[in-house]
């Protein structure tokens, strides 16, 4: 796909806008296997993107070379007009990218407060001197960021336990905080990496829920990485899909429904894709 086209969109109301994100024939390999594979595709502001795909189709390796962690090979990421060959992790903060890890990554012994205001640490002009011994424009700085902490809690609905330890909050409700904790920052951009994995059905609803909330209130565009299809279809705008690490379709949740290749390398019989319909 050629830069011009993958670096924006064309939208009828706004005339040419930056795409969110972008990627443009990004390949990358370990050893002899291929993760990536000539990846390109565009995610629109405000959108809700689910990227799927079997066990190993390269999901996580395409979030982890959007966010720094993995360099690929080849091509590149744009994200918010700036393009890149290897996002740098230390800018992510500052291009206005936030992301999500598969595993809980919460301080369990700090209440939830806390640990929503330390998605916050990275912001800190005032140097860490200045925190420890409590200058006034340190403390004015923790206090602004708390403020905003309390704001995401209310958000979503987490104001009944900002006090408690994190680690003794049910399940679903710990991925609720760590939503919360890569909100506060109002990222434009925010890579869920399985969220809803090992969650109930009702957890799952709420947090699809909470997840809407984010991009319908806070204009937050959504890149989520997600095994179950039923929630994939209720929640995306759009849905890419990757199969040994080339994209074979990227549409709308009806297109990829019914589209023969998905079916047959993904979608199969076995799932039941009406299960998620209306989270
Ligand atoms: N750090 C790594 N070192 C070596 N191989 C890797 C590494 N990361 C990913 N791979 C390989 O790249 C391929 C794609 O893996 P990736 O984890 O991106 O897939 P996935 O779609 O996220 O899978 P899953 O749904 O199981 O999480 C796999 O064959 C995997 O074994």
């Amino acid at each position: 796909m050629p830069a011009v086209l993958s670096e924006a969109f064309v939208s009828p109301a706004a005339g040419t806008v930056p795409s969110a994100l972008a990627v443009e024939a990004l390949s990358l390999s370990f050893g002899g296997v291929t993760a990536l594979s000539d990846i390109s595709f565009a995610v629109a502001p405000g959108e809700i993107r689910a990227v799927i795909g079997p066990n190993g189709a390269g999901k996580s390796s395409l979030l982890n070379v959007v966010s720094g962690l993995y360099q690929p090979d080849r091509g590149r990421v744009w994200l918010g007009g700036h393009s890149f060959a290897a996002v740098p992790t230390d800018r992510l903060a500052k291009l206005g990218v936030s992301r999500t890890f598969q595993n809980l990554a919460l301080f369990k012994g700090l209440s939830v407060l806390d640990n929503v205001a330390a998605g916050l640490s990275h912001r800190l002009r005032a140097g860490l001197f200045a925190q420890v011994i409590g200058l006034p424009a340190a403390r004015r700085e923790r206090a602004e960021g708390y403020a905003r902490a309390e704001e995401l809690l209310a958000f979503l609905h987490l104001d009944g336990v900002r006090d408690r330890p994190a680690g003794t909050l049910p399940y679903g409700m710990q991925k609720r905080v760590e939503l919360a904790r890569a909100l506060v920052a109002r990222p434009r951009l925010l890579l869920l990496d399985e969220p809803m994995a090992g969650m109930t059905l009702t957890e799952k609803r709420d947090l699809s829920g909470h997840i809407r909330a984010a991009r319908d209130d806070l204009g937050t565009t959504i890149v989520l990485i997600e095994h179950d299809v039923g929630v994939v279809m209720g929640l995306s705008d759009r849905i890419a899909v990757l199969d040994y690490g080339r994209l074979i379709a990227d549409g709308t949740p009806d297109q990829i429904r019914n589209d023969p290749v998905v079916i047959d390398a993904y979608l199969g019989v076995a799932h039941d894709l009406e299960a998620g319909e209306g989270i």
